[in-house]
């Protein structure tokens, strides 16, 4: 049987550099920019979770579960990620950005096959040259370490991946996948493009 894979989008930031407007939620041509990475999920996974720490009842318009970090803090994507394995009855965890609307549509699978080729722990993408830290597939017993990083008060998700067995999928093949809007600039800029 194909294992399953729950999805969390990752929505709980603070969204600084785009002037504190809640990322997921801006429009990009038309959709809340979640929506963007909704739609190139709903074919890969068995389910979506939308992890967001505000406009929770925004997020809800899309029938998807929606929570917050259990720590209330702002800690980071971890502490999003440390919630999800605890709810996730799945064998696997995919995370995603909410910020990255161009993912690719065999992300799940590739990371898959990557993590059970090299028998690791977790997969990374990574574009061809630079891994993307909150783009990963994660097994549910890495919880345990997880938390405990976050415990121990460290932050960095790069730090805490490279105690583990990381197999790294390169997208090379996709220059465009992991296009990451963080400014109302870089979101004009994609518009632009994919209105083309
Ligand atoms: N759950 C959760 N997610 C977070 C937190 N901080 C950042 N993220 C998410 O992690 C991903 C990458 O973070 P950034 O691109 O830096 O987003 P951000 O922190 O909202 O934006 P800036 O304030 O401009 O840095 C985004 O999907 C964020 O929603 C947090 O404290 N909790
Ligand atoms: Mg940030």
């Amino acid at each position: 049987m194909a294992p399953q894979i729950d999805a969390v989008i990752l929505a709980g930031g603070m969204a600084r550099r785009m002037g504190g407007n809640d990322k997921g939620l801006v429009d990009l041509n038309g959709q809340a920019m979640i929506c963007h990475t909704i739609d190139k999920l709903t074919t890969q996974v068995n389910q979506i979770l939308i992890n967001a720490n505000r406009n929770q009842a925004q997020y809800e318009q899309w029938g998807y579960t929606v929570f917050s970090d259990q720590d209330s803090g702002y800690l980071g994507p971890l502490a999003g990620m440390v919630t999800a394995l605890k709810k996730t009855q799945a064998d696997y965890l995919l995370v995603v950005p909410c910020d990255c609307p161009m993912l690719p549509t065999d992300l799940a699978a590739r990371l898959l096959t990557a993590l059970e080729q090299q028998q690791a722990d977790l997969a990374v993408a990574s574009d061809g040259e630079y891994e993307q830290p909150v783009v990963l597939l994660l097994k549910p017993h890495l919880v345990t370490s997880m938390q405990a990083f976050l415990d121990a008060g460290e932050r960095k998700i790069d730090l805490w991946y490279n105690q583990h067995k990381v197999a790294v999928e390169s997208f090379a093949d996709q220059p465009n996948a992991f296009v990451n809007i963080n400014t109302p600039e870089q979101k004009h800029q994609l518009a632009k493009q994919i209105a083309k």
